[in-house]
Formats: C-alpha cells, sequence, structure tokens
C-alpha cells in the first residue's frame, strides 16, 4: 500500500517546513517517506530533503516567464495546466514507489485551494494508482490575531475540503509563536488571544467570535456588514466541518500527535503483514540498543 500527504495552505503557512519535520520523523521512526514537490516557484535552495519528484523538472516558474514572457500569477497556472496536460509523467514517477509514504509539498496559491482543477485532478489520479491520500491543511496562528481574518482561514479551509473531498486534517501552525499572556505586547499572535482558554475558541471554531458585541461594536455604523456576519455564523454553525489541531514544531509531541491522526485518517499499516523474527534486521533495533 502506498500513502500520500498533500500538504497544503495558503502561501507562507508553513508547507515546506512541516513537510521537512514529516519526514525527520518518518525517518527517526524507521519508515520510509520520500519528498515530493509540486510547487513550480520553489527556490533550489527551500529543501532539506531532495525531492524524489519535482514538478521543476518538468515546468519550472522562471523557464515559462523567461521563454513565455509570462508574469509570476500567469505563469504558476500555466505551470499547473501544463501539469495536468502531462500527467503521465507524474504518473510515470510515481510508478517507482512501492510501501512507501510520499510527502507532497503544494503551492501556496489559494485559487487552487478553491476553484482551480489542478488540486483534484492530481488527487484522481492518486486514487487511479491506488495511493490512499489524504491533506494537511495549514494556517498560521497569526491568524488568530483578528478574528476577520481567522474566519476568512476558516471558510477557506471549508472551501477546499468540499472542493477536493478526500481525508482532511486542519492544522493550526506556527503555534510557538502563540502565547498565553495577553499583557505581552510583543509579536505574534499573542495579541489577539485573551488568555489559553480562548485558543480552544480558535481552535474548534467558536462563530460567537464573529457575532459577538465587540465585532459589531467595530462596525456600528454598517448594519450590511452585521448581516453578512451573521450569515457567515450560520454557515459555520450548520457545517461544522471545521476544527484544527494545533501544531508547536518546538515540541515533538505536538508533531507526532498530527502525524498519528494523518496515518489514523489513511489507516496506515492497517493492511500491513506483522514481521516474522527473520524478516527483522539489526538496523530495526539500533536505537534500543
Ligand atoms: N516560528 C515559526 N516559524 C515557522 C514555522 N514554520 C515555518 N516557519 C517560518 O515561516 C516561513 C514560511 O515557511 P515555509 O515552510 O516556507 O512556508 P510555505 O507554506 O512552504 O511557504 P510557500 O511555499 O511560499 O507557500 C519561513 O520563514 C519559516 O521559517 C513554525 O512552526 N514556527
Amino acid at each position: 500500500m502506498r500513502y500520500a500527504v498533500l500538504v497544503t495552505g495558503p502561501a507562507g503557512a508553513g508547507k515546506s517546513t512541516f513537510s521537512t519535520s514529516f519526514l525527520t520523523h518518518l525517518q527517526a521512526s524507521h519508515r520510509t517517506g520520500h519528498l515530493v514537490n509540486l510547487d513550480p516557484a520553489a527556490a533550489s535552495t527551500s529543501f532539506e530533503y531532495e525531492p524524489v519528484i519535482d514538478i521543476r523538472d518538468l515546468v519550472s516558474l522562471e523557464d515559462v516567464m523567461s521563454e513565455l514572457g509570462y508574469g509570476p500569477n500567469g505563469g504558476l497556472v500555466y505551470c499547473f495546466e501544463y501539469l495536468m496536460q502531462n500527467m503521465d509523467w507524474l504518473e510515470e514517477e510515481l510508478g517507482g514507489f512501492d510501501d512507501d509514504y510520499l510527502v507532497i509539498d503544494c503551492p501556496g496559491q489559494i485559487e487552487l485551494y478553491t476553484h482551480h482543477p489542478f488540486l483534484p485532478t492530481l488527487v484522481r489520479h492518486l486514487n487511479r494508482l491506488g495511493i490512499r491520500t489524504c491533506a494537511v491543511y495549514l494556517i498560521e496562528s497569526q491568524f488568530m490575531e483578528d478574528r476577520y481574518k481567522f474566519f476568512s482561514g476558516v471558510l477557506s479551509a471549508m472551501s477546499a475540503m468540499v472542493n477536493l473531498e478526500i481525508p482532511w486534517i486542519n492544522v493550526m501552525s506556527k503555534m510557538d509563536l502563540v502565547t498565553s499572556n495577553p499583557d505581552n505586547p510583543s509579536g505574534g499572535a499573542r495579541n489577539g488571544l485573551r488568555g489559553r482558554k480562548n485558543i480552544a475558541r480558535y481552535l474548534d471554531p467558536d462563530p460567537l467570535l464573529l457575532a459577538s458585541r465587540r465585532g459589531e461594536e467595530a462596525n456600528p455604523s454598517n448594519p450590511r456588514f452585521h448581516a453578512l456576519n451573521q450569515a457567515i455564523v450560520q454557515l459555520i454553525e450548520d457545517h461544522p466541518l471545521v476544527s484544527f489541531l494545533p501544531l508547536d514544531l518546538t515540541d515533538p509531541d505536538s508533531l507526532e500527535t498530527v502525524i498519528s491522526h494523518v496515518d489514523y485518517t489513511m489507516q496506515y499499516g492497517e493492511d500491513e503483514e506483522p514481521k516474522e523474527p527473520h524478516d527483522l534486521d539489526e538496523g530495526d533495533f539500533k536505537d534500543e540498543l
């Protein structure tokens, strides 16, 4: 059985950093994982692990911009469409991996998660190849700074989930930037938080955060804004699809929790046969000695 985890989310959410930590964790657990890069704009120095499959071997943003004269946004869309027309290339590249865990670092263009057909097409191909797939969608903890920004993140996660229809885990990344001290004014998401108990309202989104009086007071003169908020509150209440796992990469338990959710979601290892003693080699016990 092969597994693929799509690491998704808006630009700068921490996808590449999470992918690297994920692979380090797999390695430490004697599991075989590989990085797949699907970001045609990734800098060559971006990766701590060399990608085994790299969209830039097929098409890179740099080449599209210099050879076809596209700007950066049009160039990216061109790259995704080019890959969609050449999915046989990707299928061939994916063909060589058995019993492996592929960590697929996706691009951060938000349109990919809302309406572009690239990711649904990719998921269909992975399914056809019999690769069990799930998505991790990261938004960064700084979204908790401002409740409107936060709910736009919740809605983008919801829209991406509905668009892809695969097992899905939402992650609130960069939790190391959050402190529980509301009096400490410097940096990160801490200004938006009022004590640690409030974090739960963000991890399991509480629509009342949006409908609260503080929100109304900020916009007292705009009843249409209030009506829009009420409609969004209703939508989130009626479809409680989104909740977040906190990810603090400075805490190994936090990463392990996220990875065990990914494993559980993909039913990792359920089809594996237990190893017979003669199948085990010395390396399997290296750490224990
Ligand atoms: N404090 C902190 N910073 C982080 C964490 N994860 C990522 N960063 C920083 O956030 C920035 C963006 O991280 P990336 O991993 O490149 O984010 P990305 O989502 O892959 O970015 P794009 O590919 O451009 O969309 C970098 O400066 C990272 O060092 C984290 O857990 N904590």
